[in-house]
């Protein structure tokens, strides 16, 4: 039995893995062993909200440590087997700084947090994106970690001249429990600071940024040990120094290893507060093309390649709802969801990934102003306006999922996985098939946390390797299939998505 923290942008969860044989007669996978089946249970969910301290949006980092105490209380009490192993994984970019005595300088900064406003375009006068891409192969997004530190730099800020060492959440939280700091690979990747090619930070360029080489320690590979529960924290719990596995501990990273794929060259969408879609590769794509549709190379488990696009995602919605919330409408997902069902079809179309849509005050009325600026029909209820974020995010995913397809240049993917929370929502799910024209697979909801599991009983052992991995998750989990419908009515919507899309951009 495994235990996984996946903690995610709005919420966290401890869950429970367990290999069990499967009885006779029941499919199942098993190579030289015998027919397995992976079993998860979720022991403890909690709440990730971060917390505002004047202008700055920061992460409660001591809370979260807090609720992963809990977890593992919860855990060693249940009456289950003894824990073989944990493992974090949680959203990326995002850092903690501690000084030479491994004391945490302060709370983490909120990757949504304004402090990195025009840090992007400023750094990019000193390091041309050309140059950065063909080193990183990371995409260009305001909050990325390179970005954060400028920041800091240019503030001439206390912390970042006190630090010793930068540690990724994950790291951090891992240090926490363990007394031990290693950095692990997949989320290193996401800082924009790490070469694809060599794996290695790239220290000319942390030179002309004037950070010092000297804050980050060497990436490991997903998978890697990385000690056990410190006699601290054994002794507070009243635990067993339970050993610590860095698995991929960028939730992408962990939800495309639990991508249940039987065939080798396949897409997924890992659908939650974030939408990312895209492939796996061996070797990263640092072509022209690829810089110019901004697609990225996040460091996956076994030395692979996600090769992605970020696309807003339901943070869209989750945004509206909270807004509504404070309106007092009170209206829950599955209402607005129908709500959206109802409403017109393509009454209008907004570009997801607009830079407005990434902390604005205001999520609705920022749907209504984009479709008033390009000249379109302006959603009145609740209803229209997340029909809208859905039709549009859904045409977002076939432009990335085409461009995809043609940076790999490799045969058309026959569908799409998609992982994570956001396939509760049934009718993106449909949305999705229809505006890419292929079906969709959708499962498991658990994505991050079935791959942090799978990834540690790889590193016990007791799972041979990835594709073995893949193959127990889909004989372990329930998978929907959507078929496309209505094709022509979505063909001609991806027609006017486009032209509103090129309009806003002039
Ligand atoms: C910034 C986002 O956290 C990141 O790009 C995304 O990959 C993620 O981590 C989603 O949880």
């Amino acid at each position: 039995m495994v235990l996984a923290f996946d903690l995610g942008a709005s919420s966290g969860r401890a869950v429970i893995g367990k290999l069990e044989p499967l009885g006779d007669g029941e499919g199942g996978v098993g190579g030289a062993t015998a027919p397995r089946r992976l079993t998860v249970e979720e022991i403890h969910r909690f709440p990730n909200d971060p917390v505002q301290v004047g202008q700055h949006l920061h992460w409660d980092i001591l809370r979260l440590l807090h609720e992963i105490k809990q977890g593992i209380v919860k855990a060693a009490h249940a009456g289950h087997h003894a824990i073989e192993s944990l493992a974090i994984d949680s959203w990326a970019v995002d850092f903690g700084l501690v000084d030479a005595s491994g004391q945490l300088l302060g709370n983490p900064y909120h990757y949504r947090d304004h402090h990195t406003e025009g840090v992007m375009e400023e750094v990019s006068s000193l390091i041309s994106r050309e140059e950065l891409f063909a080193s990183t192969g990371i995409q260009f997004l305001p909050f990325n970690t390179i970005y954060q530190l400028y920041a800091l730099k240019k503030q001439e800020s206390l912390q970042l001249q006190q630090a010793d060492k930068l540690l990724m959440i994950p790291d951090l939280l891992r240090y926490f429990l363990t007394g031990l700091m290693l950095s692990e690979g997949t989320n290193a990747s996401t800082t924009q600071l790490l070469n694809a090619r060599t794996g290695k930070w790239d220290t000319a360029l942390l030179e002309q940024l004037r950070v010092p080489a000297s804050l980050l320690l060497p990436p490991s590979a997903a998978g890697t040990s990385a000690g056990s529960l410190s006699a601290e924290v054994c002794a507070e719990l009243g635990v067993p120094a339970i050993p610590v596995i860095a698995v991929g501990e960028h939730d992408t990273a962990s939800a495309v290893a639990a991508v249940p794929a039987a065939e080798e060259h396949f897409a997924y969408l890992s659908c939650g507060t974030w939408s990312l879609l895209g492939t796996e590769v061996k070797e990263p794509v640092l072509t022209k093309q690829a810089l110019d549709w901004n697609f990225t190379n996040e460091g996956g488990v076994n030395g692979t390649f996600r090769l992605l696009r970020n696309i807003m995602g339901l943070w869209l919605v989750q945004e509206c709802k909270r807004t509504w919330d404070k309106e007092g409408l009170g209206l829950t997902f599955p209402q607005l969801v129908e709500l959206a069902e109802q409403a017109k079809p393509f009454a209008a179309f907004i570009d997801p990934d607009d830079a407005g849509f990434l902390n604005p005050v205001h999520m609705p009325e920022q749907v209504q102003a984009y479709c008033s600026r390009t000249g379109q029909y302006v959603p009145q209820t609740p209803g229209e306006i997340i029909r809208i974020v859905l039709e549009s995010l859904s045409l977002q995913y076939r432009v990335v999922l085409e461009r995809t397809e043609s940076l790999v240049g490799k045969q058309r993917f026959s569908g799409l996985h998609m992982v994570g929370g956001g396939i509760n929502n049934k009718l993106l799910c449909q949305f999705t098939a229809n505006a890419i024209g292929r079906p969709v697979w959708a499962g498991p909801v658990e994505g991050s946390a079935i791959g942090n599991l799978v990834v540690q009983y790889m590193a016990l052992g007791h799972i041979s390797g990835i594709q073995e991995a893949r193959d127990i998750i889909r004989h372990s989990f329930p998978i929907d299939t959507y078929r496309p419908e209505d094709g022509q009515e979505w063909e001609q919507a991806f027609v006017t998505f486009q032209e509103v899309i090129q309009k806003a951009l002039f």
